[in-house]
Order: C-alpha cells, then structure tokens, then sequence
C-alpha cells in the first residue's frame, strides 16, 4: 500500500506514527496518575499536604504536555506538524501518484486487455470504480484508519502494562478472559472483512450494469428496456444483499461477544475487593489497573472496524498495483522502436493470419497477402465479417498477428515506435466517437498543442468550418456525450478534420460515408477526397461504386484476398 511513499512521506508516517502513539498512551497515563490520586485521597492515615497535591499536579501537567508532543511533532524545516496533517498529507501524496500510474497503466493496454473482460462486467465502470471508489479507500485508511488503529492499538499496549504495573495479579488473573473477548472479535471481524470485499465485488457487477444503460441510454428508451434493465440490475443487487445478511449476522456475532465485558467487570470486582482487603493491595491500583484492562480490551474492539477498512484498501491496493504492473504485449510506452524519418513506399502484409485473442478458435485472417502503394488509396471491400476492419485494427497496431508479418518500406511493424507508427495515421471510423467538449478540442485531440489557425484549417480541409462558424458559439459549441448534439454528417466532418489535423501520412476510412444520406455522404466524400490526395489511403467499403475512384481495389472474403484490380477490371472480371 505504501509504494509510493518517497522520503519526504516517510517522514511525515513517522510523525504520523508518533503522534498517534502518543493520541493512544493519552488515557492510559492519566489513569495511571489519577490511581496515585486516588490512593493519596483514599489513605486513611492523615490529610493529603500540599507537596502532595503539587506533586500530582505536576504529574498531570507532565501528561498533558507528552499529549501535546504526542500529537505535534516539529519538522526538519521546523515547521509543527500536528499528527493529523502530517497522515492527510501523505494519503494525498501516495494517493494521487497511485491514481496517476493507474490511469497511465490502463492507457497503456492493447486492445486485446479491453476485449477480454469477464462476463458482466463492465471496463469502463471498473476503471472508474477504482480511481473514484478504490483509490478513495486507501486515502481514507492512510489519513484516518491507520492513525485510529495505531491510537487504540497503543491504548490497548500501555493500558495492558499500566494494568500490570498497578496490580500484576489482578492484570494477570484476567487474562483469560481479555482472550476471550479479543479472540471472537478478531475471527468474526475477519469473517466481516470477507464479506465485505465479497459485496464490493458484487457491487461491481451492479454498477456495470447501470453505467452501461446510461452510456447508451437512446438505445434503452428506443427498445423500451427499462425493465429489462433493471430487472438485470436487481439481480446483481440480489447477491449483495445475502452479503448484507451475513455481513449483519456476523456484526451480531461481533456485538454479542462484548458481553463478555460484563464477565470481565464481575470477576475483576470480585478479585479486587478480596486483593484490597486480603492481600492489602491499594483500591486506587485496583480500580485504575480493572479500568485499564477493560479499556485495553475495548480498544482492540475499537480497532476492528478500522482494521477492516485497511484490509478494504489494502485488497484496493492489490488491485490497483495488479493493473500497474501489468506490462501489456503491444506497449505504447516502448521506446525501444524505430520511428522512420519519412515513409516512402510500401506497406505489405505477407501471410498474416490472425484470430482476435477473445476468440482464440475463431479464425479471421487466413494467410492474407497485400501490398498497399505509397501515396495510392487502396479500396477494401467484401461481405460483413470478411476482416476489412480488422486489416485496419492490424495496421494500427491494436493487435499483432498471429502468423506472417506486416511490412512498412520493409522495416517491421512491430520493431517501429508504436507511439511514431500510431502518429502517421489519421482514423475516420463509420461512427466517429466525440468527446463530450467543444469542437475545437476534439479537433485538437487529433494534434497537441496545435494553434486555432490548424484547427480553423483542418476544419476547412474536412468541408465542416461553414457549418461550425454558423452554429452560436462557433468552435466552442460543446458537442455532449459523445457527439450527440450534432447530426451523423456534422459529427463525420469532425472527425474527418480531427485525423487531417496531425497530416497524417496514411488516411484510414472504414465505411466513414455509409450512414449518411445522400447530400450528407456529398459533402464528406468531397472533404475525403481532398484529403486523400498525396496520402497513402485505405478506405473500407461495401460497395465497388463508394470506392469507384480508388487506384486498387482489394475484395476479401472469410480473411483472404480473392481478387484485387482497378474498378474497371474488376467491372470487367464480373460482367465477364
Ligand atoms: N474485438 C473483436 N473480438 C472478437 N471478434 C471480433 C472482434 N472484432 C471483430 N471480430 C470478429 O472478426 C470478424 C471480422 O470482423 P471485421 O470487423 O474485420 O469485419 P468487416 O469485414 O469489417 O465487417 P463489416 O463490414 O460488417 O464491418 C467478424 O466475424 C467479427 O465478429
């Protein structure tokens, strides 16, 4: 849990620490002085003197005064810090690096991660439930259930030898019954502690199933499944409520074995009264050293809840460092590639065969042979299912293949700089995803730290600045959750803008004019062309006449090419 703790963090736990030892030796110690108090008070010999009296008040002063050190520690820079700043300081610090390196950890996953969930659950919710729920959980139990138990766990240490300083016999007569109590209550907290991460689990599976309703939330209305949905989600609910029930029955377990305090008190009373006036013990001992005892078994009591809710985040700790050192197979973080000072000619895939890792037994690419020129636009067209999209998925990088390899001006793919290699491409998808901001950041999300000017011509170039600068707040309209303010063409000529902004070298178009209508489809496939000049563009398609103009065309079927040619030749072929 503590792996980000740099020096400066340690420095601040070991104050921390101090602090809540000092929090803990608090009660223990004044009890511990009112025993003497009470013996002088109770001395049936003379009247109490006044040395006594400033005795005792000096004690009580040097009590207070270990409280305070207890709880304020000074600094190397001579800053006070007091206990409680120095644990929410660090839990930020550590906290925030570990919410830092887990997003960055989960950027950095191929593709193949995301399409390989368990059932039922859902990537995005998981994500988010850990950098909101989980990292949450850690920051609490470092600036507050660590210092609480460390507090009580020192109450229970110095009441226990407070307790045996006063009355060893009384202290140690009682410990079979200190056991009893403290022994039930770590099992059956340990039991809670289960259940618990249990329900949080089961949570998870509920919360999947909301977050993906309400990302999607125009299909649910269109089908009329807001039953459906939460006839889903109460049966997820369903399980974490058995959860619930055992968790209760175990608190009950929990509470009941307090009872035993009783026990305790009875039997200490007993033992106590027969040391004063048997064995000659003094009663302040007697009734401090009982008090002590039972406040020590308290405290172990007091600490259980804290203690679950560190188990919770050190449980969150394991998941989180789980993701962090996971080191995915295609790395965008690898340095180690080449990145090309200029592209050139070809890109060759040479006998690739590929099945998508979620589907092991299911081939879709069965030795596919494909040249694509430079600066050319290569059309790929064929049934749905025959691989196209997944030509493209290859050449991004998003997976590698299973056998054969892909070539760019001969150096292979995966010995490039995946970071360099993703770069020199701009993607227009057939349902472009926009982010829920303005126009012009999701056009500048295309290029970083581009100027006004770039996103003003890329929009240009993409045939949709006239209808931005016609909308109120021009560039800066937001666009909402993924694009849904805008019409199917609008969103299009973004996207088509957002890849042109970076000038990529190779334009990627999978079927990016086929859901729009006619005068929709005009405009963006006169931005396509314009923008395709001078690239290397691969444009997938349904139909030989979307690509009419395309200077070879490729049609695949089941993951092999089964003719290639310009569109007359292939007319030819097909009339012929
Ligand atoms: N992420 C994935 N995980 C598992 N299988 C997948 C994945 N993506 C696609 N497939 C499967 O791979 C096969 C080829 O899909 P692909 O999207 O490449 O076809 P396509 O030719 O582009 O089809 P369409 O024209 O319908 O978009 C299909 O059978 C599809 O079910």
């Amino acid at each position: 849990m503590f792996r980000y703790a740099d020096s400066k963090d340690k420095l601040l736990m070991f104050f921390g620490v101090l602090g809540s030892i000092g929090d803990g030796l608090q009660y223990p110690l004044t009890m511990y002085v009112l025993s003497h108090v009470i013996n002088e008070y109770g001395s049936s010999s003379a009247s109490v003197s006044i040395d006594t009296v400033n005795k005792l008040l000096y004690v009580a002063i040097a009590v207070g005064l270990s409280a305070f050190v207890g709880e304020f520690s000074i600094s190397k820079s001579n800053e006070l810090l007091p206990e409680g700043l120095c644990w929410t300081r660090t839990a930020e610090r550590q906290s925030f690096i570990m919410r830092m390196e887990y997003l960055k950890s989960v950027l950095r996953q191929q593709v193949g991660f995301f399409d390989t969930q368990e059932a039922g659950s859902s990537t995005t919710h998981q994500v988010v439930s850990t950098i909101s729920n989980d990292a949450n959980s850690i920051q609490v139990a470092i600036c507050d259930k660590i210092p609480n138990c460390l507090a009580y766990m020192s109450t229970f240490v110095f009441c226990l030898v407070t307790s045996y300083m006063l009355s060893w016999k009384l202290a140690l007569a009682a410990l079979p019954l200190t056991l009893m109590l403290i022994i039930p209550g770590l099992v059956f907290g340990k039991f809670m502690v289960d259940v618990i991460m249990k329900m949080v689990e089961s949570y998870g599976v509920a919360g999947g199933i909301a977050e993906q309703a309400v990302s999607s939330i125009r299909t649910v209305y269109s089908y009329v499944a807001e039953n459906q949905t939460l006839d889903n989600f109460s049966r997820a609910l369903q399980q974490t409520m058995e959860f619930g029930i055992k968790q209760g029955f175990a608190k009950g377990l929990l509470m009941g074995s307090i009872g035993m305090i009783c026990v305790g008190w009875s039997f200490q009373a007993w033992l106590g009264t027969y040391l004063v006036t048997e064995k000659g013990e003094k009663g302040g001992s007697i009734f401090v050293a009982g008090i002590n005892i039972i406040t020590g078994e308290l405290s172990v009591l007091g600490a259980l809840p804290n203690l679950t809710s560190i188990t919770e985040a050190m449980a969150a700790s394991t998941r989180i460092f789980q993701m962090i050192d996971r080191t995915p197979s295609i790395d965008s973080e690898d340095k180690k590639g080449k990145a090309l000072s200029y592209i050139r000619r070809k890109i060759q895939f040479q006998d690739i065969c590929f099945n998508y890792p979620s589907r092991p037994d299911t081939p879709i690419l069965q030795g596919l042979n494909l040249t694509i020129p430079y600066g050319k636009t290569v059309g790929l067209v064929g049934g749905s299912g025959s691989g196209k999209s997944t030509v493209i998925s290859l050449l991004q990088r998003f997976y590698d293949p299973n056998q054969g390899q892909i070539l760019l001006d001969g150096h292979k793919e995966n010995r490039l700089q995946l970071k360099w290699w993703r770069s020199q491409m701009g993607l227009v998808n057939q349902e472009p995803v926009l982010f829920a901001t303005s126009i012009k950041e999701n056009i500048l999300f295309g290029k970083e730290g581009a100027s006004m000017d770039d996103v003003v011509n890329a929009a240009k170039d993409a045939n949709a600045h006239d209808f931005i600068t016609k909308l109120q707040d021009g560039y800066e309209t937001q666009v909402g959750q993924f694009g849904f303010q805008l019409s199917g063409g609008q969103k299009q000529r973004i996207a088509i803008a957002r890849a042109l902004i970076r000038d990529p070298k190779i334009l990627l178009l999978d079927e990016a004019t086929s859901v729009l209508d006619v005068k929709s489809k005009g405009i963006v496939q006169d931005a396509i062309d314009e923008a395709s000049k001078g690239r290397t563009t691969i444009t997938i398609a349904h139909r030989l006449s979307t690509i009419r103009t395309a200077n070879l065309i490729v049609v695949l079927q089941a993951g092999r090419v089964i003719e290639s040619g310009s569109h007359e030749q292939l007319m030819q072929k097909n009339d012929g």
